[in-house]
């Protein structure tokens, strides 16, 4: 395990740099998560199931509120014209034909009444907290930080082509069409992330500025992680599913 606090120190070249950026996501990403093992193994219950993607609503909904952020605290047109794309993926034209409502369908095939999903009033508290970190990160720091907190996107490919098919082997319930927020997805991220982190190679030209990209990553990897063990702690043995959570038993 490395750690990641000094990689940049003596200044990285544009090959070392991407090295320490992916092998950030090799060492921190959320498919080494026992959630995700769980999920892939075909070990989670129903209600598990359920709690994943109401939680995971959560995270979705933020992203094009933290996308349009970035956006206006960008300069370059060009910049702006190629990120707003991400917004338009997850909103569709009218707000409810892209990946959002995509998630949603997701979530009610599995069982969830809609108002519940998009209330989040049922997400776990470190649910919310984590994708509130998620946004204020986005807002608050510089514009080089929040495009490298994106980079995730690097490795999302990797955990959907895990998830995905294990999806429909394991859990009789799941269907293709359950699933459609997935197929979109890989393309898409491939598009960002090499958008995201071209942007990052070519304006991180010093070691501070290469620190505080890494830095970025690993909090947004903390996220990603953060989001899974809480629902492990809610759902799993522990069974500490906090006051005004999703209780699954009462949904069936
Ligand atoms: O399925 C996943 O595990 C996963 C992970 C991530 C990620 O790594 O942040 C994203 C997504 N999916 C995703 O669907 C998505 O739209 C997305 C946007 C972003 C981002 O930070 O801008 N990450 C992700």
């Amino acid at each position: 395990m490395s750690d990641f606090h000094d990689a940049a120190k003596n200044g990285l070249n544009q090959l070392q740099f991407e090295a320490v950026l992916r092998q950030v996501g090799a060492e921190r990403y959320h498919n080494l998560h026992p959630f995700h093992h769980q999920m892939t193994q075909g070990a989670l219950t129903k209600g598990q199931m359920q709690a994943w993607a109401l939680n995971r609503y959560c995270y979705q909904s933020v992203i094009p509120r933290k996308d349009a952020m970035i956006l206006a605290r960008a300069e370059d047109p060009a910049f702006r014209a190629e990120w707003r794309k991400r917004i338009e993926d997850h909103d569709g034209a009218d707000g409810w034909n892209g990946g959002i409502a995509r998630w949603l369908k997701l979530a009610t095939g599995l069982g969830l009444p809609a108002q519940d999903v998009i209330g989040e009033r049922l997400a776990l508290p470190a649910t919310r907290f984590a994708v509130g970190a998620y946004l204020s990160f986005c807002t608050n720091r510089t514009l080089l930080e929040a495009v490298g907190s994106s980079l995730t996107e690097l490795f999302s490919p990797v955990i959907i082509a895990e998830r995905v098919p294990a999806m429909l082997a394991k859990y009789d319930y799941v269907t293709e069409d359950i699933l459609a927020y997935f197929k979109p997805r890989p393309e898409q991220a491939s598009r960002d992330s090499d958008f995201a982190l071209a942007y990052v190679l070519a304006h991180a030209d010093n070691p501070e500025r290469q620190q505080s990209v890494i830095d970025a990553l690993v909090f947004k990897c903390d996220i990603l992680w953060a989001m899974l063990d809480a629902l492990k702690h809610a759902y799993g043995e522990a069974g500490h599913i906090p006051p005004g959570a999703f209780r699954p038993e009462e949904r069936g």
